[in-house]
């Protein structure tokens, strides 16, 4: 797609795809609600699809869930939370896009419940979180963000910031998709060792990518910095903690450091893949050298999550890189461009019965009922039955997607 030059790294608007089927379903006459800050494009598009589009952004839930009755989609990022309470009042909506990856804010089930589809975009912004995922274990490793905090202070401390060289040491990464993928060729540049576990991700391919396939708990016990990309289910609630974090290797050695990604948690109940507690501890004691964190339980950080970003070996950003697999919706202008783009064409396709893709629907829902597929992915086959229901075009491309990825 060409990069339209004038605008801020934002796509071109393109004609929207598909707007119309041979059965007539068309996108013309839905009602559309963006409720987060969006690129302009993406309301061209649903416009010239003929869609009618309202942006209201920082909604209170009480006024979303009044209002939600009139619409047929909604589109959202990280900050609207889609409880199953709205989605309940939910009644003529036909899909749910996040113009992003992360689905952790949107209650899925809830939707699939109710005929409801959810899509994100998963290929839009990887590149952007990976590249900040690199840029966090770069400055883990050099002190950047301390020495720079420390320089604005006026001090002169060379000696207390002094880093080590990433050349050598070994890169854990736990979640083998795309962001786990793209962070992994960019710190192979750097002359890091690569060790990485994923239950999808064959172990001949990883192999190819000069990547040693490990079990989970090796992976953590291996590493010099470890990286998480997966995304945030029940089955990866917590999954790095105090007790699997007394297996990787000590501080106060300063080539210990971990990049733990905390993920979004808009209620403090919801799982999280570190307790942040446990972290802090970590890092008090020194058995973890430093962590770099964007992803927060509330944004912005509530009261209780200030002692973990005060901490001076924590590197903390506001959410500006985080993507699922999660997931990561990176801050940057192309990536915000190529989201806004990616999900707008999917709502038109979707209001035309036209296949769609990135339905990430109930993973929940699809794990308990096959354990066996393991929890790393919102794609399972068995969504096939649950989506029949909501749109036939979609199991297609969801069918797709699974043979695809794995
Ligand atoms: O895409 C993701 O998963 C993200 O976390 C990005 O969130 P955002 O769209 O920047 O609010």
């Amino acid at each position: 797609m060409p990069k339209n030059p004038s605008s801020n790294g934002a796509m071109d608007v393109t004609s929207p795809k598909r707007a119309r089927t041979q059965g007539g379903a068309s996108a013309k006459g839905k009602k559309v609600l963006i409720s987060d800050p969006i690129e302009q494009v993406c309301v061209d598009i649903l416009q010239k699809a003929g869609v009618v589009v309202d942006c209201k952004s920082k909604v209170p839930p009480a006024e979303l869930k009044k209002i939600i009755g009139e619409y047929d989609g909604l589109i959202v990022r990280s900050g609207t939370t889609v409880t199953a309470e709205i989605i309940e009042s939910a009644h003529k909506m036909t899909a749910i896009g996040r113009a992003g990856t992360g689905v952790d804010n949107i209650d899925c089930v809830a939707a699939t419940k109710k005929g409801i589809i959810v899509m994100n975009t998963p290929g839009g912004n990887t590149v952007s979180a990976a590249e900040h995922t690199c840029a966090l274990i770069a400055s883990l490793a050099r002190n950047v963000a301390q020495g720079d905090a420390s320089m604005k202070a006026r001090k002169w401390d060379r000696k207390k910031y002094m880093g080590v060289e990433l050349s050598g040491k070994t890169l854990g990464v736990l979640g083998l998709g795309r962001v786990g993928r793209e962070v992994i060729s960019r710190m192979q540049s750097y002359g890091m060792d690569v060790i990485g576990y994923d239950p999808f991700f064959p172990p001949d391919a990883s192999r190819k990518l000069n990547i040693e396939p490990v079990s989970a708990a090796d992976c953590m016990a291996r590493a010099d910095f470890l990286t998480v990309h997966v995304p945030l289910l029940d089955d990866t609630k917590d999954m790095i903690n105090k007790t699997s974090i007394a297996t990787m290797k000590p501080g106060p050695s300063s080539t210990r450091r971990t990049w733990p990604r905390c993920s979004r948690d808009t209620s403090t109940t919801r799982p999280r893949h570190v307790p942040q507690a446990d972290l802090l501890a970590a890092l008090q004691s020194g058995h973890v050298a430093g962590a770099a964190v964007d992803v927060f339980e509330s944004e912005p950080p509530a009261e209780h999550e200030w002692a973990l970003i005060e901490h001076p070996k924590l590197v903390a950003t506001p959410h500006l890189g985080a993507v699922l697999p999660a997931w990561t919706g990176a801050s940057t202008l192309e990536a915000q461009g190529k989201v806004a783009e990616e999900i707008a064409n999917s709502l038109v396709a979707a209001f035309a019965e036209q296949p769609v893709v990135g339905v990430v629907n109930a993973p929940n829902l699809t794990l308990s009922q096959k354990p066996e597929l393991k929890p790393w992915t919102a794609l399972a086959t068995s969504l096939g039955k649950l989506l029949a229901q909501v749109n036939k075009a979609a199991v297609t491309s969801l069918q797709v997607q699974v043979s695809g990825k794995v």
